[in-house]
């Protein structure tokens, strides 16, 4: 078996990305967790998982009601998940979806970024920041199937898919609006967007905060497909069929190489990215933004 970057190839399980992070480790209960899937649904009380073996995938169901916002805990659960699955060989991709009508998911919990301490800010970063490594260098194929709203960090996971499925719904817009919040999207998320739908758009959307509705999304490329409601899961599902005719290390090798150099620039500067946000989030405009942010998300309701 060859070696190509600290990849075997040769056997499926291609490369580790993250083995090597440092913080990447689980601990030793969560470890003993891990194991092989097998046909029976698992999960936390945040991320369902319903394996299909047979056919090599699962779907993995956000939730965490009312509206998937990434807490620290589901960002946990929701790794641990994933590595599940990289780590039994029955599986090759991945259905991503949410459990939450209506939302995918609400982005990162703005209670995580509020009225914390700065080591809570630094955990909260760097669980983040873990998530999207392992999603952007996963082996496993990933189809997003956007089943409701997908603004900010939700769309930056539907981002890290391999394909993305959105409903027709006018409501189920996506996009990183950041700036709307009186903040701004770190240079992985601004990577990742750009990786998708080129420089110029992502300049205009970053800037504005756009927020596309399904048509205008599918025609800047945000999204992949945009299908009726009710066949947002079936689509997904014959998508993964297509993408899994692909023999893996052809495919794995090449995600790999469209993609490593982008995580690679995080991977490099992961302190500095946290000591930044660290900083960012703790200045008192930026609290008081997210705080009038979240009143009027409230007020909304009354
Ligand atoms: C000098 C340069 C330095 C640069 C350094 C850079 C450093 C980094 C900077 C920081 C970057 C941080 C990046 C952040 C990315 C994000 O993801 S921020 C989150 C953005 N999310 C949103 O804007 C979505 C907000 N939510 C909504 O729009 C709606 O809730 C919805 C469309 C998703 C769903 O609508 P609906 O179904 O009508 O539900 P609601 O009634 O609105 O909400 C129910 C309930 O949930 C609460 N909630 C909603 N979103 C969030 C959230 N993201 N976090 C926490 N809580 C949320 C909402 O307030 C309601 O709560 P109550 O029931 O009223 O208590």
């Amino acid at each position: 078996m060859a070696l190509v970057a600290g990849m075997r190839v040769g056997s499926r399980v291609l490369f580790r990305p993250w083995a090597w992070l440092p913080g990447a480790a689980l601990g030793r209960k969560e470890s003993a967790a891990r194991g092989r899937v097998g046909a029976r649904g698992f999960g936390s009380q945040r991320v369902l998982v319903e394996p299909d073996p047979a056919a090599g995938i699962a779907v993995m169901k956000l939730k965490s009601p009312p509206v998937n916002s990434l807490s620290l805990e589901l960002l946990t659960e929701f790794v641990i998940s994933l590595e599940k699955l990289e780590n039994d060989k029955t599986f090759r991709g991945i259905i991503l979806t949410s459990d939450c009508p209506g939302v995918f998911s609400a982005g990162l919990d703005l209670m995580e970024m509020c009225g914390k301490n700065p080591a809570h800010y630094a955990e909260y970063w760097k669980a983040v920041q873990e998530l999207w490594l392992r999603l952007y260098l996963s082996n496993l194929v990933l189809i997003a199937a956007i089943n409701g709203a997908c603004p900010a960090g939700g769309c930056l996971i539907s981002l890290t898919c391999d394909y993305r499925v959105l409903a027709d719904n006018p409501k189920y817009v996506i996009g990183l609006n950041e700036t709307l919040l009186g903040i701004v999207a770190p240079f992985w998320f601004k990577d990742t967007l750009v990786n998708t739908i080129g420089h110029r758009t992502s300049e205009r959307a970053l800037q504005l905060g756009i927020l596309f509705p399904p048509a205008e999304a599918l025609q800047v490329g945000m999204v992949d497909k945009v299908v009726p409601e009710d066949q947002v899961q079936s689509t997904a599902l014959s998508v993964m069929a297509q993408w899994l005719s692909i023999p893996d290390h052809a495919r794995q090798l090449t995600k790999n190489m469209m993609r490593k150099a982008t995580a690679d620039r995080l991977v490099k500067q992961r302190d500095s990215d946290i000591q930044n946000f660290v900083g960012f989030i703790s200045r008192d405009s930026i609290q008081k933004s997210l705080q009038v942010y979240l009143g009027k998300l409230r007020q909304k309701k009354g």
